[in-house]
């Protein structure tokens, strides 16, 4: 019996790179016995709707080439189903957060030599609402500096214009009185933002969430308490080694579930793209998904 694999990609994603390696991945996957066949998403929200039809008509395997938004909606389009298709993931974006954190590899050829030679791997996904997120959400005035970066500028100067966008913003960053109810914790004051965390490399930090595994049955939540710009910028600058987390300032803690509410409307972010304004309820979908990863 033959197995069907479909491609869902992203043309606008990155540099633009993808769409000239699409004869190679091709001939990759079918001679590895994939019928093989592809979607360019067309928009916002298109990536979701290719990998329902891709549930229906019961692939085998879905691609998704393309950045973290593109991997984001893709998981959308699969989470709810009762059947869903293997993913196999080829980093072609701006940010590659999750493919970086899976150790797949940045160049196209060998992250398909990963979907095609790697191992099976089940890992949680997170589910907020009614929508889900694989890598990072995170709520407060900071997370909203993503989504801020024209495309085009993104295309232009890659990852640079997060950071000097990113600066600009820093200054608007503004403490918000949040809830967050956990079964073991409550926290009730003024924060920076909040992180809930899937996988331990967000935004090129590798040691964001030191502790998260991605199939452990466990967010890993970070709280930035509230604090004053200067000492926010020094927390900020440990967060290279991982050294935030033992900072009197920020709360760390592990848990399945949690409530986040506020009085104020507080943006949420999933994944790196808007993902509406809190009431919030988060819960651990564990071993949601089976994704193809490196073998080591
Ligand atoms: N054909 C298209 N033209 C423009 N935008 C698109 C197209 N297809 C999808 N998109 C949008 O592009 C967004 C960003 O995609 P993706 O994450 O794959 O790339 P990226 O270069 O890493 O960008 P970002 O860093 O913003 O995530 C997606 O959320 C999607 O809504």
């Amino acid at each position: 019996m033959y197995k069907r694999a479909r491609i869902i990609y992203n043309p606008s994603a990155g540099r633009e790179l993808f769409r000239k390696h699409i004869p190679s991945i091709l001939e990759k996957l079918e001679r590895a016995g994939y019928e093989t066949s592809c979607h360019a998403t067309t928009g916002a929200g298109d990536a979701i709707r290719a990998a329902e039809t891709a549930v229906e008509r019961r692939y085998d395997l879905v691609v998704a080439a393309g950045g973290d938004g593109t991997v984001n909606e893709v998981v959308n389009g699969l989470a709810e189903k009762k059947y869903r298709p293997q993913l196999g993931i080829i980093p072609a974006g701006t940010t590659n957060d999750f493919a970086r954190a899976l150790g797949i590899p940045k160049d196209f050829e060998a992250a398909c030599d990963v979907i095609i030679n790697g191992k099976t791997t089940s890992i949680d996904v997170g589910k907020v609402n009614r929508q889900y997120f694989i890598n990072i959400a995170g709520g407060g005035t900071l997370t909203e500096l993503t989504y801020e970066v024209p495309s085009r500028l993104k295309t232009m100067f890659g990852q640079l214009a997060y950071y000097v966008k990113g600066i600009e913003k820093l200054a608007w960053l503004k403490p918000t009185r949040v809830t967050i109810t956990s079964p073991k914790r409550v926290i009730d004051e003024e924060i920076m933002l909040f992180l809930v965390a899937n996988s331990h490399s967000v935004g090129g930090f590798e040691k964001l969430a030191p502790k998260a595994v991605m199939n452990d049955g466990y967010f890993d939540v970070l709280v930035v308490r509230k604090t004053t710009m200067p000492e926010f910028l020094k927390i900020a600058t440990q967060v290279i080694k991982g050294d935030h987390v033992h900072d009197p300032r920020v709360i760390y803690f592990q848990t399945a579930e949690l409530k986040v509410t506020s009085a104020y409307p507080v943006q949420l972010n999933l994944d790196g793209e808007r993902g509406g304004t809190l009431p919030s309820h988060f819960k651990v979908l564990h071993k949601h998904l089976v994704l193809r990863t490196p073998p080591n």
